[in-house]
Parts: structure tokens; sequence; C-alpha cells
């Protein structure tokens, strides 16, 4: 038998799309760097509004089963819309696109790093990303042993709500805050429910995350100060003073888009909490909490400065964690593959 290789001619018959994959505390990550046509749009909403109508395909072709599963998640790059922004990014999930994603500008600022698409010398870089959210700037330093560390500074995050109750069917009545971080979330007390936030309780994580969530959007109306296309629930966020680390402040359980579980602590997720604590006086400026994941990364967070945000008592926070690049693919769609357009199982 000669060697099993795809050659050129094969290849020829197939869609194409490459990607780099990583992972940022555990949460995967898909970065697309080719397969998509360019994308129009002068803003980031704008240009998000073109995939989600024009090229819904693509996302389910690499965030769905064959290819991917039901918690992937996709970064698209593109070009950047604010001067002075080094590039643009989509984020894509099981469901759609979200507004903004932590764990995910973590991850492409060490990689553009990493790959040498930026330069990165001794002295730390800032590099500016057009997020759906805003323009997000994140850093990249050089460690000492040569490795790139990363972190960001987020848009404006924001109690956006405190002490809410809703009743929820199966679970009953939910107490809750909304804190805007990138997205909206519902933050739930889990030990309250005496909701277990381990691996082991994932099934009912997703069920009671996804069933909150929909009980929420049912109960308040979220608009966005400015921008209307971010006024939406995004997820559910479980909180829990159970930690495998007792130099960790809390474990974050994000179940988010259609019931996809993160594995990070999730970057806008704790960047929305720091706000909720900021509102409630449990935190000072500056202060930085280490919050860990289901699977056991960690991410650190800290309200580095205050604003007002069209209205709003805002915070930026600054959040930091590690990611690493796991695989680098070519995924291919063949014109007679029975499963063009994927599909999910749980
Ligand atoms: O880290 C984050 O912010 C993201 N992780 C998956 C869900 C959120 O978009």
């Amino acid at each position: 038998m000669g060697p099993l290789t795809l050659n050129s001619e094969l290849l020829s018959q197939f869609r194409q799309f490459t990607c780099i994959d990583a992972h940022t505390e555990g949460e995967p990550l898909r970065i697309i760097t080719s397969g998509y046509p360019d994308i129009p749009g002068d803003t980031m909403l704008a240009k998000r509004r073109y995939v989600k109508e024009k090229l819904d395909d693509c996302r389910r072709v690499l965030m769905y089963e064959p290819r991917g599963h039901a918690d992937m998640y996709g970064a698209l790059l593109t070009g950047p819309v604010t001067p002075g922004a080094d590039f643009g990014v989509l984020f894509l999930h099981n469901e759609g696109y979200s507004s903004m994603c932590g764990h995910a500008v973590l991850a492409l600022t060490k990689i553009v790093c990493e790959t040498g698409a930026l330069p990165l010398g001794a002295e730390p870089r800032e590099i500016r990303i057009d997020a759906p959210a805003g323009l997000i700037r994140a850093q990249a330093v050089r460690n000492a042993d040569g490795s790139v560390g990363a972190s960001f500074l987020n848009v404006p995050s924001w109690a956006e709500a405190l002490d809410l109750c809703v009743g929820v069917p199966g679970i009953g009545q939910v107490n809750f805050d909304i804190g805007f971080g990138g997205a909206y979330y519902a933050y739930v007390d889990a030990d309250e429910l005496d909701l277990d936030c381990s691996p082991d309780n994932s099934a009912r994580l997703i069920d009671w995350g996804r069933r909150i969530k929909q009980a929420v959007m049912g109960s308040f109306d979220l608009a966005h100060p400015l921008e209307p296309d971010l006024g939406f629930l995004y997820g559910t966020i479980f909180y829990s003073s159970r930690v495998s680390d007792g130099n960790n402040h809390s474990r974050h359980v994000c179940i988010f888009a259609d019931g996809e579980l993160d594995r990070s602590p999730t970057g806008t997720g704790v960047a929305g909490r720091i706000a909720l604590l900021r509102a409630r006086g449990e935190v000072a400026l500056g202060e930085t909490l280490h919050i860990e994941s289901i699977v056991g990364g960690c991410m650190g967070v800290s309200a580095t400065d205050s604003c007002d945000f069209y209205g709003k008592q805002a915070v930026i926070p600054r959040v930091s964690g590690r990611a690493f690049i796991t695989g680098e693919h070519r995924f291919l769609l063949h014109p007679d593959d029975i499963f063009p357009r994927g599909f999910l199982l749980r």
C-alpha cells in the first residue's frame, strides 16, 4: 500500500477550511484561518449580521458534528473596523454568534504573538481587537521562560440588576442578579440551590442553566444602553464558594447559548461578576480575584477603574488566563456529504 495522504486532485473536490485549535483554561477555541469569503460591514455588528444571514452554513460545518460538537466555540477573524485596531473577531457557538468572548480573546492574544502574526519583543505590547461588544485592549507579555502571557481590558461592565427572583419550572423560586461583562448573564448562587458545580453534575447544570435562562428572559426585559443587538441574555452563571483551591474566590459554571457548558471560568462572566461584586461593595478597585472553572481552569479578574457608561455605573475589568494550541486542522466538506448542515447530539 502507498502513503495514505490526500493528494491535490482529491482535495480539489472539497470545500476547505483551515483552523488553529486551542483551549483557554479548558474551553475549546477553533480559530478559522481560511475558508470564509471576505465579510463586508463597517462595524462588527454589521459583519455579525452578514455572517448570520449569508454564511451560517460555514458555522454549522465547523461547530456542529461531525467536525465539532455541542460545546464547540469558534473565532472568525476579520479586518478591523476601528482606527488603530489590529484585527476584528466574530464569535461562533452552537446557537449562533455572541457579542464578546474572554476565553477567545486570551487565546488569540497569545497565538497571534506565538505564530509571529504580530511581533512581540521583550516589552509588553497592546493588541487592539474589535469585537461586536466594542474595542478590547489586550496585553501580550513575554514571560521569563519565553512563553507568552495574555490579559485584556474588557468593555465597560456593570451590575444591571440585583436581588431579583423568578419561578423556574422544575426548580422553584430562584434568586439572581444580572450583570453585563460584554454579554448579559443571570448570576445564581449554586450553594443556595444546593447545586453541585462538579463535572459529575454537568447534565443537571446544563438543564438548570437552560431553564433559568428561559425563565429570566420571560420575566426581565434587557436593553443595552447603546446597541439594541447587544441586548439579550446570553446565559446563566452558577457561582459557588466551594472551591478546589483555597486561594480561589469562587467557582463559576456558565451555561450559555443553547446549553453550552463553558469549561473555563468564562472571561465575560468573571468580568460581569466583578462588576456585581463592586456594586455590592465586596471587592476593592484593583483587587484581583481568582475564579476557578468546573474542570480546574482559573482566571484572574480585577476592576481596574470605574466609569459612567451611558448612565450605567460601570467598571473596566482586566481578565487573565492561560491558553494553549491543541491542533491545526484542514476541514473538508464534499459536495456529496450527506450531512452538509451537520447535527448535534448531547
Ligand atoms: O470566556 C468567555 O467569555 C466565553 N467562553 C464561552 C462563553 C463566553 O463567550
